[in-house]
């Protein structure tokens, strides 16, 4: 599985010379997302369903290939180049999350993909093979060594310094996404803040709703920007608050909105609720991963 993304908080607090945001963000997972199925088989082979297929490209050449694609090919190349030997591979990815959308549906994937052929790959050496992959999938993207991860984290730099969280709860949760898709680096040309205060976390947290006030009292920074070209964003979190979110916020660089509650009840009303009033929303509810 390719788990949905959430970042609980993000502040951008500077920026590398080369124009890349340095952030502080508090990251857990859904426990639900994309899949990915992979065989060796004959030939090389990629294929797409499900509700987001459409959304996604399906070639692995040019500037906007599959991100899947593109971490085979590079773990292919670096592996072939240590002379070990990858045979074709079958792929088949199910697109359950909607695209560029803030919960780094792309990135999972591409993860999934590094995971799923280091294994598939591997298996048929006789050599022990170490291959740092978050430095390999860094360079797909800035949410690969998180997705790598798959565990709560904090991630600063511009994600790649991971930090596990211990002690974060599992909440039952709404992802909520109008259908306004949101390009990642069009929102960081918006932000105009880039020096926001760090994040900081009390030093004990137990309870949830002790962790629920600890993230109320943190940001998304880029949710202005966000909101700015697409400002149904401001409807959508709001519609979750309402619906009874004991917290509801923007994740990545939107448009989905979270929404955290208190029990699953809670969440299960909520969810019936904005399926009748927005039937063209897309809602997910799931349970975040705890640590
Ligand atoms: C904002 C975040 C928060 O987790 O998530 P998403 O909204 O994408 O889910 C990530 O930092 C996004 O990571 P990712 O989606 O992998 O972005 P990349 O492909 O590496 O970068 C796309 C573009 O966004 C900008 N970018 C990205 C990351 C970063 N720390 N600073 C940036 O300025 C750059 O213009 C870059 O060229
Ligand atoms: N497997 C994939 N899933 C989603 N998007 C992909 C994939 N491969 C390439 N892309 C491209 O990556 C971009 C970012 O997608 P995504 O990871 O969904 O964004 P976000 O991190 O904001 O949720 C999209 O513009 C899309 O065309």
């Amino acid at each position: 599985m390719a788990p949905a993304k959430i970042n609980l908080a993000l502040h951008v607090v500077g920026q590398r010379a080369d124009g890349h945001h340095l952030l502080e963000s508090l990251v857990t997972f859904a426990d639900d997302g994309d899949r990915l199925s992979l065989a060796l088989s004959e030939t090389d082979s990629f294929t797409v369903s499900g509700p987001f297929a459409g959304d996604v490209p399906v070639g692995a050449d040019g500037g906007n290939a599959n991100l899947v694609l593109k971490a085979r090919d590079l773990l292919r190349t670096r592996l072939t180049r240590l002379g070990l030997p990858c045979g074709p591979v079958a792929l088949h990815l199910t697109k359950a999350l909607p695209v560029a959308s803030g919960i780094g549906g792309g990135s999972a994937d591409a993860a999934t993909a590094l995971i799923g052929l280091m294994r598939l790959w591997g298996a048929s050496h006789d050599l022990p093979v170490n291959i740092d992959l978050a430095a390999l999938g860094l360079s797909l993207g800035a949410d690969l060594p998180m997705c790598l991860t798959g565990r709560p984290l904090i991630a600063r730099g511009i994600g790649e310094a991971i930090t596990p969280v211990i002690g974060l709860p599992a909440f039952p949760a709404l992802l909520v996404n109008p259908g306004a898709a949101v390009s990642t680096p069009a929102v960081f040309r918006t932000l105009t803040n880039k020096t926001n205060p760090p994040l900081t976390l009390p030093e004990r947290l137990a309870a949830p709703d002790d962790w629920i006030a600890a993230i109320a009292a943190t940001r998304n920074d880029l949710e202005q920007p966000a909101l700015s070209l697409a400002p149904v964003i401001g409807a959508v979190r709001a519609a979750l608050a309402d619906a009874g979110a004991a917290l509801a916020r923007m994740s990545g660089s939107g448009a989905t909105c979270f929404g955290l509650f208190r029990d699953v009840a809670a969440r299960d009303r909520a969810a019936a609720h904005l399926r009748a009033a927005h039937p063209d929303w897309y809602l997910l509810p799931c349970t975040t991963l705890g640590s």
